[in-house]
């Protein structure tokens, strides 16, 4: 792909012929010089010797991870084939196979696209404004909302790896990120959370006559009537002059937010997910019978060696509970940190960066990375508490149900990109109990007990799971 006269990226023709099933075929050579791709021997190890190499993963037909295509063939700019190398991505995954193609093609076509947590959407949304980006006007081009300062920066890092061999300028629209007195931004790309998205757009800080693409990613929680949904429709009118592609990725469309994501994008191109689907096979379900709440604390604490083995994130309904846990841990000897949304950004940056850097390895957190944070030694995932919802998108409420959505994306936390992953719910009582049953119902899979008292047990099944 070439750069037309107006300095656009435009996608060649995607068509290839398909890779007969059970067959090797030979991926073609890369375009450019520089762009090598690495071998994909992406290997994790722990303590328990896990190596698990992607490309079986995607040599597999039935998994997420499968793709008959090369990225060349999705008709991508050669910088940006610079950028996925350096990054060590060598094949693109189902998603993005499927994606990108509908993404590319001109005229710009709306998408809601679903795929399984930790299958590479936000290579598929980045590649997309990163290609649709004109470099020689600054000027705001793209935009892409995201439900938590945490994931904004993330996504943010992601434009800054695959751009990296391009001229591309970002800027945040993230609490207390932005230069000070900017009255214009000129960045072609702006990644960040809808209030201070609303707020930019409003002062014409973020002009938004030239603005081609509109990214939500975790879209069914942005677009979530009792959640994100107002201020996210908000945003959406103020681009709304411009007219431009919009494109909404999860891993979760619940039905209540599929009719109106229908509405926020119309004519969408769609790619969806069967129910059965949803969970990612690398994860291996648990759950433990605790006998009261301070009974969930004690076993945490016997869990510590096991989540310290590789990287763990312990998720609570309350930010109390989180902040109580990892202080009585804290004080008793063990390192964890604890992050939660009454923090302020400073803090909360510098939290996820150090467990990013993996200088903890227990983070306790409530609902606010539950989406999208990928940390891939994360290979522990606890469910101190099942998360909860009632119809009003009340957390705490009485009559609050289990969130099959949260439960899906806290688990997906680990088994990133096709390595396994341990996922342990903590019940201990009637009502907690149901709970799991009815997510295990909806998700149709098992989640095998772990015997509270033998820790033996449960490090053996644990090497099993990771295995
Ligand atoms: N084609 C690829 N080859 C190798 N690694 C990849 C490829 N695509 C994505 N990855 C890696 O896989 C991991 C998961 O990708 P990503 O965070 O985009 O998942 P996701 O589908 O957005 O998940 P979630 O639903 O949890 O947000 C990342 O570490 C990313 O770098």
């Amino acid at each position: 792909m070439e750069k037309d006269a107006d300095g656009f990226y435009t996608p060649k023709a995607v068509d290839a012929p398909a890779k007969p099933e059970g067959k090797e075929v030979e991926e073609p050579k890369p375009e450019v010089a520089e762009a090598t791709p690495s071998k994909n021997t992406d290997l994790i190890s722990s303590t328990f010797e896990v190596t698990v190499t992607l490309a079986d993963q995607q040599a597999d037909p039935n998994s997420p991870l499968f793709s008959v295509k090369s990225f060349e063939q999705l008709g991508l700019h050669q910088d940006l084939l610079k950028g996925l190398y350096a990054l060590g991505f060598s094949k693109p995954s189902k998603i993005q196979e499927r994606a990108l193609p509908l993404l590319l093609a001109n005229p710009p076509q709306n998408m809601i696209g679903q795929s399984q947590s930790g299958t590479g959407k936000t290579a598929a949304f980045v590649l997309t404004m990163l290609s649709r980006v004109d470099f020689s006007i600054n000027k705001t081009q793209a935009v892409c909302l995201a439900p938590s300062r945490e994931l904004a920066r993330q996504i943010m890092s992601v434009v800054v790896a695959m751009g990296k061999f391009t001229p591309v300028q970002t800027e945040y629209a993230i609490k207390d990120n932005l230069p000070k007195d900017v009255s214009r931004m000129t960045a072609h790309i702006v990644v960040g959370t809808p209030g201070t998205m609303i707020d930019l757009l409003r002062r014409n800080v973020i002009d938004s006559s030239g603005i081609k693409v509109f990214v939500l990613d975790e879209a069914d929680n942005m677009l979530d009537q009792d959640g994100l949904g107002e201020q996210t429709l908000r945003v959406k009118n103020l681009l709304s002059k411009a007219k431009p592609q919009i494109i909404l990725f999860s891993a979760t469309f619940p039905d209540h937010v599929r009719n109106f994501a229908n509405k926020f994008a119309p004519q969408a191109n769609k790619i969806e997910l069967q129910k059965e689907e949803l969970s990612v096979e690398g994860i291996r379900q648990f759950y433990m019978d605790c006998r009261d709440e301070e009974h969930k604390y004690d076993i945490l604490v016997s869990l510590y060696q096991l989540l310290t083995i590789g990287q763990s994130i312990i998720f609570c309904q309350h930010r109390h509970t989180a902040d109580r846990i990892s202080q009585r841990m804290t004080a008793e000897g063990h390192k964890v940190a604890s992050l939660h949304g009454a923090k302020n950004a400073t803090e909360r940056d510098t939290i996820i960066d150090s467990f990013r850097e993996g200088r903890e390895k227990v983070l306790i957190t409530t609902n606010v990375i539950a989406r999208g944070i990928d940390i891939l030694q994360v290979n522990m995932v606890v469910n101190y508490d099942l998360p909860l919802m009632n119809e009003r998108g009340n957390q705490h409420s009485n009559d609050a149900r289990p969130d099959v959505e949260t439960y899906i994306h806290r688990i997906g936390r680990t088994g990133r990109f096709g390595r396994k992953g341990i996922s342990i719910n903590f019940v201990h009582d009637k009502r907690t109990w149901s709970h799991m049953e009815e997510i295990e119902n909806t998700l149709g899979k098992k989640i095998i007990r772990i015997e509270t008292d033998d820790l033996d047990e449960m490090e053996e099944k644990m090497k099993k799971a990771l295995k």
